[in-house]
């Protein structure tokens, strides 16, 4: 071992962790029939091993739930600081038990809301972390492992009846017979993607046009719009952005919680004249039996039920994919307990042979999900068939590796770990309410200052 390499180097000294937020409120960015004004928001996080190198991690926030996350996260530093990091990837699967486990924390999830978010964000930043150690981005670090070791990284609790470490080890050593072909076929040319960005509920149909002919000229063929908060307009909303993409392009909607179960049934049938793929979030993100209604229903019409990007943990993913409540299993990088919980999401939906089309956009997450999806492309499903991955145009700027689109496809990043790491200027512009930009806009009128006490 060098001596950069050390146990003592290798010690976990530091885990800081940042409210960062961006006013995209202003612009409708973002906008959907149940989150109207957010602000796109990330807690993020940064730990220190003592050799100084740093990994950074995060998860998605849309506004002032950060302050709640980043209170987590401070909660549970003392879980993390003074572990040797090496030990930790040795049995991944353990240490992240012990996160979600803790005794006294475990109370307010166990495993679900404001704890695996805070989970999330500190796993992100240790698979950072290892790629940079090992010098491999995230997806080559999963691809290149043997079956062995990526099991240890999960924890099976719970799953054991519909997928058990024996099987996952399987399934493993099948996904990687031709792997080497499929590495090269995506590091040539990358893995496909669809777009929300011209389909924010916030926006004009003008603007939703202009913005679908934009991404049409770059080379999507996939367009995802936002509807549900009124049948007229959503029709109209659907009518012009088939005028723009034609019937040939592929289209989906995505409802964001709003609808009772039958209410979604009795809107997706009038919508279903303009051939969307599948309805998302069609009802609670918690209801299994009731997208399983919704799925039932609309089958006839063609249309698949998409759900996973709130979905709390692998146990409530088990239920949708055991069920056939979802066609579309839309694992989320910053929610459940960040990549250790969603690798046993993947075996799951592989197993049961649902297709998997990763939630993506907001703060850094297609930076990072990029790496799951090409994970298993290349090691497990081997297959991008019928599959995308979310992009939305926002935040990337942010980032010190952004991700890279080439012709409606995501290109495998090259840099090692997971390109969560922020540019120094964006985090001293935005941390909330601290940051030059929140000031200023305080300043303006913009926003109101939330350390001004209000009487
Ligand atoms: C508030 C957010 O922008 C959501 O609308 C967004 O994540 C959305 O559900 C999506 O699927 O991209
Ligand atoms: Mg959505």
């Amino acid at each position: 071992m060098s001596k950069s390499m050390t146990s003592e180097n290798l010690k976990i000294v530091s885990l800081d962790v940042k409210d960062v937020r961006f006013p995209t409120s202003l612009q409708a960015d973002g906008s959907d029939a149940m989150h109207t004004d957010p602000d796109y928001s990330c807690a993020y996080v940064t730990v220190g091993l003592q050799s100084g190198l740093q990994g950074f991690g995060l998860t998605f926030t849309c506004g002032r739930g950060t302050e709640v996350v980043v209170a987590c996260v401070e909660s549970m530093k003392n879980l993390v600081i003074g572990q040797v990091v090496t030990d930790i990837y040795k049995e991944f699967g353990v240490f992240w038990r012990s996160l979600t486990s803790e005794s006294q924390l475990r109370w307010i999830g166990p495993e679900k809301g404001v704890t695996a978010l805070a989970t999330a964000a500190i796993v992100n930043a240790l698979w950072d972390l290892w790629g940079k150690l090992v010098k491999k981005p995230v997806w080559q670090l999963l691809a290149d492992m043997e079956p062995e070791q990526l099991v240890s990284c999960i924890d099976f609790r719970y799953l054991t009846n519909v997928v058990t470490k024996e099987e996952a080890l399987e399934m493993l050593r099948k996904g990687r017979e031709g792997r080497e072909e499929r590495m090269n076929k995506l590091l040539e040319k990358g893995y496909p993607c669809y777009t929300t960005q011209a389909g924010w509920l916030g926006y004009s149909n003008e603007k939703i046009q202009h913005l679908a002919q934009k991404y049409m000229d770059a080379g999507f063929t996939a367009f995802k719009v936002k509807v549900g908060k009124n049948l007229k307009d959503d029709v109209k909303r659907l009518e012009y952005i088939r005028n723009v993409i034609g019937w040939d392009k592929t289209l989906m909607v995505d409802a964001n919680q709003v609808w009772e179960v039958q209410e979604a049934i009795d809107w997706m049938k009038v919508l279903a004249p303009y051939k969307p793929l599948w309805i998302e979030e069609p009802t609670s993100p918690d209801d299994v039996l009731g997208h399983r209604e919704i799925a039932k229903a609309l089958k006839p019409l063609g249309i698949g039920v998409a759900s996973g990007e709130m979905c709390c943990n692998r146990v409530l993913f088990k239920q949708f994919l055991q069920t056939d409540a979802i066609q579309y299993c839309q694992i989320d990088s910053a929610r459940v307990g960040g990549v250790n919980e969603i690798l046993p999401v993947y075996l799951m939906a592989h197993k049961l042979g649902v297709k998997v089309c990763p939630h993506a956009g907001g703060v850094g997450l297609c930076e990072m999900v990029q790496h799951l999806q090409m994970w298993d492309y290349v090691a497990l499903s081997g297959t991008s068939e019928g599959k995308w991955v979310e992009y939305v145009d926002q935040q990337h700027e942010h980032f010190v590796h952004p991700t890279v689109i080439e012709n409606a496809h995501y290109m495998a990043p090259r840099a090692p770990g997971y390109n969560t790491e922020m540019k120094k200027e964006s985090l001293e512009g935005h941390v909330y309410p601290n940051g030059k930009e929140w000031e200023s806009m305080f300043a303006k009128g913009i926003f109101s200052d939330p350390r001004k006490s209000k009487k």
